[in-house]
């Protein structure tokens, strides 16, 4: 099943297939597919973007670090960015919710579009958009606070006064990430006593209380032992299924195993480019580029 181009690597059709492909392709009752339409060869990127970027460079100094990239997201499903180490994977995924306005000398040029507003346009409030678009870096960073209040400083910030609703909300993410059962009897101890894998999914929780939009995710499970790396992994997987992700990893075996799309970064000519993004299937399976090709093959990169 994972072999067709129509199949992701996860077994489900691609995000941007159809909705009527969708239907006809996936028996509702066995979730089986039928033998892939005709429709297969249309282009990728005919869905209608949740987030299209256009154009996009990102400076440290005088010459990008990355340089024109173009492509849109669809709503919903994982997005992995793969490449090699300083092609510019985190810079482009910083942009999206300006984290780069936070980096001495980083400058950004080009479009970022999410939901008919520009992300760079001054008139953006940083506060709304990095609520809706929300981050997790590779190093867990819960605040040197008890678990309780990192949950709870982000909901007072952002307007939830009531303290049943903020209880309520806080209760439904610990358990969403699997959590609660782990930590429900000591709220009050410092979330730095958690484990590497519980912080992690701590971070993850104190994201999702402010129900974003788009979760970017960066090498989240990278910092952590193989055992927390897979439970942070399952719920990757669980989230992406609600919402929209976009992931950077090393881990192409991860890339395969969560991605409904993955873009692939390279540095040409001094600066971190994309090569191409498709559906996860075609990219590990019958990539366009031999770039692609190659480093998913492990033969570069
Ligand atoms: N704060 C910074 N100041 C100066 N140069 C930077 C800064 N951050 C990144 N760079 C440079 O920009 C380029 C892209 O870096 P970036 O971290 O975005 O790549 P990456 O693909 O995410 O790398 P890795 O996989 O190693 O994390 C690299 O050459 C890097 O050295």
């Amino acid at each position: 099943m994972a072999d067709s181009p129509l199949v992701t690597a996860k077994g489900y059709p691609p995000l941007n297939a159809p909705k009527l492909v969708i239907l006809f392709l996936v028996n509702p009752k066995t979730g089986s597919l039928f033998p892939k339409p005709a429709e297969q060869d249309q282009p990728a990127n005919t869905f209608e973007p949740f987030l299209e970027v256009k154009s996009l460079s990102v400076y440290y100094g005088p010459k990008p670090a990355l340089k024109d990239v173009a492509l849109a997201i669809p709503k919903g499903g994982i997005t992995a960015l793969i490449g090699p180490s300083g092609c510019g994977k985190t810079s482009f995924l910083n942009s999206l919710n300006r984290i780069t306005d936070l980096i001495p000398g980083c400058q950004v040029k080009g479009h970022v579009r999410f939901d008919r507003g520009d992300v760079h346009a001054p008139t953006t409030d940083l506060l709304t958009l990095r609520r809706r678009i929300g981050m997790i870096f590779q190093k867990p960073n819960p605040f040197p606070l008890s678990i309780i209040k990192n949950m709870e400083l982000p909901l007072k910030e952002h307007g939830i006064t009531q303290r049943r609703q903020r209880e309520e909300r806080i209760e439904k993410v610990l358990k969403e990430v699997g959590l609660w059962e782990e930590v429900k009897e000591r709220l009050n101890a410092p979330a730095h006593s958690l484990s590497g894998g519980q912080q992690q999914r701590l971070c993850i929780a104190r994201a999702l209380a402010l129900q974003p939009e788009i979760l970017l995710m960066d090498e989240p499970c990278s910092a952590l032992d193989p055992l927390a790396s897979q439970i942070v992994e399952d719920q990757i997987v669980k989230l992406g299924q609600q919402m929209t992700i976009l992931i950077v990893t090393h881990n192409l075996a991860q890339a395969r195993r969560i991605a409904d799309n993955v873009a692939l970064f390279w540095v040409q000519e001094g600066a971190g480019r994309l090569i191409e993004m498709d559906n996860a299937a075609k990219i590990f399976n019958s990539p366009k580029n031999p770039i692609t090709a190659s480093y998913v093959s492990g033969a570069r990169g």
